[in-house]
């Protein structure tokens, strides 16, 4: 599929920041570290996904900044990720991969590329993308994505304390089904156990290229990191297929379990994380980016396995 949309996805990456060969073409940076999850029970009536029920499993997490540049600085990324696999008691692994973004910039993968073919136009160094310019170029262009562009820029502006203390989203809404084969719409979101407030912009020239990386670190050894995971849950008129829409903010709102962060690992093999494998008791939605994101990350997963300098 060598022109086909996901490798064109793929290859704009690559132009954004230059290619850094056996890294992933975006969110190049991250850590690995072992976590468990423990459900409440509280999702019981809606799913019957083994690790919301009542049994604790073990969770792998990877924290990442957006850039494609491995090198980038942890205050440069308008956006954190956190990848989540769940390793169910049957050995099947629940996927889950979030940013610190409520929601995307379209729900289009064509408009995506032609998005990140501006940004990759106002290259200030070598291996940089000057996102302010970029995203004032991107709203004169697409002014209808005008609110999850500023959002983004905001976010820019604001880098944060710690990996510690953000809220992340997976963005796309899912069905969780239950033991009756009832269907629900769910958007999920997770709420840091820690909610400290962010540096202003100029504590930010203080900061290590890698402070979020090292603050993670150090609090994990400290036994102080941990998530609240949250089902919202869909009414009738919320679309299902738009990640650029958030639903209203007075949807149900369950608390569903707790993920803790126990330790850094450094993982034994190469690890994908595709949101688009969630197991049993869990549906997709229609959502054409949720689904175009599991063909783009195979063509780069495809491709960072298959060159010499790896890295997991
Ligand atoms: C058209 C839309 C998108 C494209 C083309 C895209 C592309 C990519 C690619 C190529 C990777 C590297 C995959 C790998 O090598 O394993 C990646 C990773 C990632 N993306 Fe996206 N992405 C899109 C949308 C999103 C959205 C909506 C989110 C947030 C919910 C997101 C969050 C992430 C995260 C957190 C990672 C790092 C995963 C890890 O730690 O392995 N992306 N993306």
């Amino acid at each position: 599929m060598s022109n086909s949309l996901p490798q064109n996805a793929v290859n704009t990456l690559e132009q954004l920041q230059g290619k850094f060969p056996g890294y992933r073409r975006a969110h190049a940076k991250g850590e690995f570290y072992e976590a468990t999850f423990i459900p409440n029970g509280n999702a019981i009536p809606y799913t019957t996904a083994p690790h919301l029920q009542q049994e604790p499993v073990a969770a792998t997490v990877r924290f990442s900044n957006s850039p494609p540049d491995p090198s980038a600085a942890d205050f440069l990324s308008p956006a954190k990720g956190m990848a989540i696999h769940f390793h169910q008691p049957d050995g099947s692994i629940s996927h889950q991969v979030c940013t610190t973004v409520p929601m995307f910039v379209t729900k289009d993968p064509k408009t995506f590329i032609d998005m990140l073919k501006i940004l990759g136009s106002h290259k200030t160094g070598i291996h940089s993308v000057d996102l302010g310019l970029g995203v004032a170029k991107l709203l004169t262009t697409f002014p209808e994505h005008k609110n999850t562009l500023l959002t983004l820029k905001e976010q820019l502006k604001q880098p944060p304390i710690s990996y510690a203390a953000l809220n992340y989203y997976p963005i796309h809404a899912f069905f969780l089904v239950n033991a009756e084969g009832k269907r629900q719409s769910i958007k999920y979101e997770w709420h840091p156990l820690k909610d400290e407030k962010s540096p202003s912009i100029l504590d930010n020239i203080h900061l290590s290229k890698n402070y979020l990386h090292e603050d993670l670190e150090k609090r994990v050894e400290k036994g102080s990191v941990g998530f609240e995971l949250y089902i919202r849950i869909g009414e009738d008129t919320d679309p299902t297929d738009d990640p650029t829409d958030k639903w209203p903010s007075d949807r149900q709102k369950i608390l569903v379990g707790r993920l803790t962060i126990n330790k850094k690992v450094l993982p034994t093999e190469s690890l994908l994380f595709d949101p688009t494998i969630v197991g049993e008791g869990i549906d997709l939605s229609e959502d054409p980016i949720l689904h175009f994101r599991h063909d783009a990350y195979a063509v780069s997963f495809d491709r960072r396995n298959k060159e010499d300098e790896k890295t997991p």
